[in-house]
C-alpha cells in the first residue's frame, strides 16, 4: 500500500490577504455581502486547486473561515448566547460577526450588517489558541444550552469542492477539544458535563458528511496533547465510541498536534477511530511509542513537516526515520505537523529576501511540495527523486555551515554575562523612593500602553515610503507631525506619563526585527492573528545583535516637546522571540538571551538619552508557557531571566515598566514578581478586575496598572464605569501601588473612540484621587 500525502489545513487569508481586504471592505460598508461571499468562494477554489496541483492525495475542506474556526464550530452546534440571537437568523453572518466583533461600532456601518437597530452587544471573549499567536473566540456554555445543527458549513464546503471535481477530507474541531476550550456561562459550571447533549449534533453532522460522499473526516482534538484529568480522558472514550456506534461508513482521522500525546497515548490509540495524526516535529520521540502501540489497522498520519515554522525540512533525515515504519505498516499518511494556518503562504512571492537565507526556507506551498517529494521517495524509492533530494540536502548543509548564522562577537559577549547582569543594583523598596522623588507624579498616575491609532493615513504614508514614492524626509516629517499632535493632545487632557504613539512602527515585533542583525523579514509573509488582523513574523536565522539604536531618536524628539515624562517604549525579548519564526538549530532560551542583550543595549541608550521611564512589553510571556505543566518551570526560569537581563542595566532611579495582555496570571504570579519590573500594566477590564486577585493574594509588592478600558472593543467606557473598576482595584491593592491605564495599546482603535475614552479615564482617576485625599 502506498504512503499517502495529506494536508491538515491551509491558510484562508489568501496569498495577498484578499480575505482581509474583502472583510474590512464589507464591515465598513464599502462593499456588500455578495462581494464577500464571492471572494471567499474564489479563494477556496484556488486553494483546493493549488493543493491538488501540488500532488496531494488528501486535500482538506472546511478549513476556510470568515473569522475563526472555533467560532464556526460554536455557531454550527448552536452555541449562540441569547444576546446575539436577537440580531438575526442564527446561521446568518449578522449573528456570526456580532459574536466575533460586537455590534456598537458597526451600527454606523452598513454593508455587512442589517437590522441591528443600534444594538450594543460586546464581542465574545478572545484568547490564544494553544501556544500560538492565533486567537479564537471562546465558546460560552451553560447548563441550559440547547445544541442543534445550526449550519452545515463543513458539508457545504465539501460539496462545493466536489462540484469542482475535487474530493476533499473535511476538517472539523472535535467535541472534546471544543468543550475544553469553552468557558462556563456561570461560575462553577463544567462545560464538559454537556458532552452527551452535544454528541447527537456531531452524529448528525458526520452522517450528513457521509451522505454527501465524504469517506474520511479529519477531526481535530489537539487537547489530547495537554495534561488531562480522568474525566477528560473518559470524555474522549465516550465521544468516539458513540461515533463508532452511530455513524457507519465514515472513517475518522483524529488529529493531534502542538505536542506529544505523552500520558494520553494509551487513551488515543484505544479510541475506535480509523486514523490518528501525530505531531512528530514538536514530539519526534513519540514515533516509536506510537508505532508500537497503534493497532495495525489504525491508519497513522505522521506530521513530519513543521507547520509552525519556516525552515526547509531535512528530507533525508525524515526518510531515515520514516522508511522503517513504512516498511512495517501498511496504512500510512504523511502530513504537516499541524494545520498550515500558522505559516506564511508562499515563499515565491518574496522577491527581496537575501537569496542565501531564502534558500533555507519553506512556506505553506513549499511545505506541501516537500511532502509530495517525500511521498514519491517513500513510494518509488529515493532514487526516483534523487536530484530533488540532493538539492534539499545542499540547502540544509549550506545553512548549517553558513557564516551568516554565527557571530563570534555575540557569542563571546553572552559568555561573559554573569549573574549580576540580571539583577537591579537596588531593591524595589529603595528604587521606588528614588523614582518617586524624580518623577513627582500624583497618586494613581495616568498613562497609556504605547500605541495610538494606526490610521489609514499612517499606513498609507508608510506604504508610500516603502515604495519610494515618499522620501525619508517627507516620511519623517509626517511621523513627527503625528507624534507632536499626540503629545500635545495627551498634555491637554492631562495624562501624567506620556507616550510618543508608535506611529513609526508597522508592528511591535516586526519593527525591531527589521533593525536587528540575525533577523530577516518578509514583504508578504502574512499570518492570521485574529479575524482580519495579520502579522508578518520576522525570521530569526542567526545570532542577534543591535547595530544601532532603534528607538532613541523618536523618544528624544517626543520628549523634547513636553516637560512631562515620555516613556521609552520597547518590546521585550520573550515577546520578540515568541512572535517571530525562530531558528531551530539552538534552544529558544539561547536565542532569547541574545535578543535580551540587544534590548538591554537599547534600554541603556534610552536612559543615557534622558528617559526616566522605560517600558519593556512582554505581551507574549504567558502564551509562551509550555502546554504541559512539567515544562513550565524551566521556561519561566529562562524567560524571566531574559527579561531581567534586558531590564537591569539601568540605574535605580530609572523606572522600568512592563506590559502584558490576555494573561491568566494565577499560575505564574511568582514569575511575574520575579521579573521585578517597577510597574506592570495588565489587561483586566473585561474580567472586571478578577485578575487582580492573584496580585493581591501574593502581596505583589511593586506597582500595577490594571487596565480599566477594554481596547479590543470600540465601545467608549464611561467615567463611572472606570471609577468603579478602580475602586474595585483599590480594594485588593493599596492606592500607592496603583496606576491608571487602558488594557493594551490603542493602535487598532479610531481616534474618535480613543479621545473620549481617555478623557473619561483621566476624569475617573481625578475623582478617585479626590476621594483618597479626603481621607
Ligand atoms: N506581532 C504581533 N502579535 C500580536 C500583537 C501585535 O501587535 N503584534 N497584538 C496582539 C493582537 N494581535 C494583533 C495582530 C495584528 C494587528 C494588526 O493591526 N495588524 C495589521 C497589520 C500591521 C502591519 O504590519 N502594518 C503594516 C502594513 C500595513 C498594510 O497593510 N499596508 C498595506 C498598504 C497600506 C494601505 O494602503 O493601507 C499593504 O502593505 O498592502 C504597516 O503599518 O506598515 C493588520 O492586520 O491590518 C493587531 C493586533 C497579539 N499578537
Ligand atoms: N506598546 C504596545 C502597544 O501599545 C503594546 C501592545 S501589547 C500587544 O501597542
Ligand atoms: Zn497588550
Amino acid at each position: 500500500m502506498p504512503v499517502y500525502v495529506s494536508n491538515l489545513g491551509f491558510p484562508r487569508i489568501g496569498p495577498r490577504r484578499e480575505l482581509k481586504t474583502a472583510l474590512e471592505s464589507c464591515w465598513s460598508g464599502k462593499t456588500g455581502r455578495d462581494a464577500l461571499l464571492e471572494t471567499a468562494r474564489t479563494l477556496r477554489a484556488a486553494t483546493w486547486r493549488r493543493q491538488q496541483a501540488l500532488g496531494l492525495d488528501c486535500v482538506p475542506s472546511g478549513d476556510f473561515s470568515f473569522y475563526d474556526q472555533v467560532l464556526d464550530t460554536s455557531v454550527m452546534v448552536g452555541a449562540i448566547p441569547a444576546a446575539y440571537r436577537s440580531l438575526g437568523a442564527p446561521d446568518s453572518l449578522d449573528v456570526y460577526f456580532a459574536m466575533a466583533r460586537g455590534t456598537q461600532a458597526e451600527s454606523a456601518e452598513s454593508g455587512c450588517s442589517h437590522g441591528r437597530g443600534g444594538a450594543d452587544v460586546p464581542a465574545q471573549e478572545m484568547t490564544k489558541w494553544f501556544d500560538t499567536n492565533y486567537h479564537y473566540l471562546v465558546p460560552e456554555i451553560g447548563p441550559r444550552q440547547r445544541f442543534e445543527l445550526t449550519t452545515t458549513k463543513p458539508v457545504d464546503e465539501f460539496r462545493e469542492a466536489k462540484a469542482l471535481g475535487i474530493h476533499t477530507r473535511p476538517v472539523i474541531i472535535g467535541p472534546v477539544t471544543w468543550l475544553l476550550l469553552a468557558k462556563p456561562a456561570q461560575e462553577g459550571f463544567e462545560p464538559l458535563s454537556r458532552l452527551s447533549d452535544l454528541l447527537p449534533v456531531y452524529v448528525e453532522l458526520l452522517s450528513r458528511l457521509r451522505d454527501a460522499g465524504a469517506d474520511w473526516v479529519q477531526i481535530d482534538e489537539p487537547a489530547l496533547v495537554l495534561d488531562l484529568d480522568d474525566a477528560a480522558r473518559a470524555a474522549f472514550r465516550t465521544a468516539y465510541t458513540e461515533f463508532a456506534e452511530r455513524v457507519s461508513g465514515l472513517k475518522l482521522m483524529l488529529a493531534t498536534y502542538f505536542g506529544g500525546l505523552g500520558d494520553n497515548l494509551d487513551t488515543a490509540v484505544a479510541l475506535p477511530v480509523a486514523g490518528l495524526h501525530v505531531d512528530l516535529v514538536r514530539a519526534p520521540e513519540q514515533l516509536y511509542a506510537v508505532a508500537e502501540k497503534a493497532p495495525t489497522n489504525l491508519t497513522l498520519s505522521l506530521g513530519v513537516v513543521d507547520g509552525r515554522n519556516v525552515w526547509k525540512t531535512d528530507l533525508a533525515a525524515v526518510l531515515d526515520r520514516i522508511e522503517p515504519v513504512a516498511a512495517r505498516r501498511t496504512k500510512l499518511l504523511i502530513a504537516p505537523s499541524c494545520s498550515l494556518l500558522h505559516a506564511p503562504i508562499d515563499l515565491a512571492l518574496e522577491t527581496k529576501l537575501d537569496p542565501r537565507v531564502k534558500d533555507w526556507l519553506a512556506f505553506g506551498v513549499q511545505k506541501l511540495e516537500e511532502l509530495a517529494l517525500l511521498g514519491k521517495a517513500l513510494n518509488n524509492g529515493r532514487e526516483s527523486v534523487a536530484e530533488a533530494l540532493a538539492t534539499n540536502a545542499a540547502s540544509i548543509a549550506a545553512r548549517r555551515a553558513s557564516p551568516l548564522v554565527r557571530d563570534p562577537a555575540v557569542r563571546a559577549r553572552l559568555a561573559s554575562v554573569d549573574a549580576g547582569w540580571s539583577v537591579r543594583s537596588t531593591p524595589f523598596a529603595e528604587r521606588t523612593v528614588m523614582q518617586r522623588a524624580i518623577l513627582d507624579l500624583p497618586p494613581l498616575p495616568t498613562t497609556t500602553i504605547g500605541s495610538f491609532p494606526q490610521t489609514a493615513e499612517v499606513r498609507k504614508a508608510r506604504a508610500a515610503h516603502g515604495k519610494g514614492v515618499l522620501d525619508d524626509a517627507g516620511y519623517n516629517a509626517f511621523l513627527r507631525e503625528e507624534t507632536a499632535r499626540a503629545i500635545r493632545w495627551q498634555e491637554e487632557i492631562g495624562l501624567d506619563v506620556l507616550v510618543h504613539g508608535e506611529f513609526e512602527r508597522n508592528d511591535m515585533v516586526q519593527y525591531f526585527g527589521e533593525q536587528l542583525s540575525g533577523f530577516a523579514f518578509t514583504r508578504g509573509g502574512w499570518v492570521q492573528s485574529y479575524g482580519s488582523r495579520c502579522v508578518r513574523p520576522p525570521i530569526i536565522y542567526g545570532d542577534v545583535s543591535r547595530p544601532m539604536p532603534m528607538t532613541v531618536d523618536w523618544w528624544r524628539y517626543a520628549q523634547s516637546l513636553t516637560p512631562r515624562p515620555v516613556k521609552g517604549m520597547l518590546t521585550g525579548p520573550v515577546t520578540i522571540l515568541q512572535w517571530s519564526f525562530v531558528r531551530d538549530d539552538q534552544s529558544r532560551a539561547d536565542t532569547c538571551r541574545q535578543i535580551a542583550l540587544a534590548i538591554r543595549d537599547e534600554v541603556t541608550d534610552l536612559e543615557a538619552a534622558g528617559a526616566k521611564i522605560i517600558q519593556i512589553d512582554e505581551a507574549a510571556l504567558r502564551e509562551g508557557l509550555p502546554l504541559r505543566r512539567a515544562a513550565w518551570q524551566h521556561y519561566l526560569d529562562w524567560a524571566v531571566e531574559a527579561f531581567r537581563l534586558a531590564a537591569s542595566g539601568v540605574r535605580p532611579e530609572t523606572q522600568v515598566h512592563t506590559h502584558m495582555c490576555y494573561s491568566e496570571f494565577n499560575d505564574i504570579i511568582a514569575a511575574i514578581g520575579a521579573m521585578d519590573a517597577d510597574v506592570i500594566s495588565i489587561e483586566t477590564a473585561r474580567s472586571k478586575m478578577e485578575l487582580l486577585d492573584a496580585f493581591a493574594t501574593c502581596s505583589y509588592p511593586n506597582e500595577i496598572g490594571p487596565g480599566v478600558y477594554d481596547i479590543h472593543s470600540p465601545r467608549v467606557p464611561s467615567t463611572a464605569e472606570m471609577e468603579a473598576l478602580l475602586t474595585k482595584a483599590g480594594e485588593s491593592l493599596s492606592a500607592t501601588q496603583l496606576w491608571v491605564n487602558p488594557d493594551c495599546g490603542l493602535k487598532t482603535r479610531k481616534w474618535e473612540d480613543v479621545k473620549p475614552a481617555l478623557e473619561n479615564m483621566v476624569t475617573a482617576a481625578a475623582a478617585l484621587r479626590a476621594r483618597i485625599r479626603a481621607y
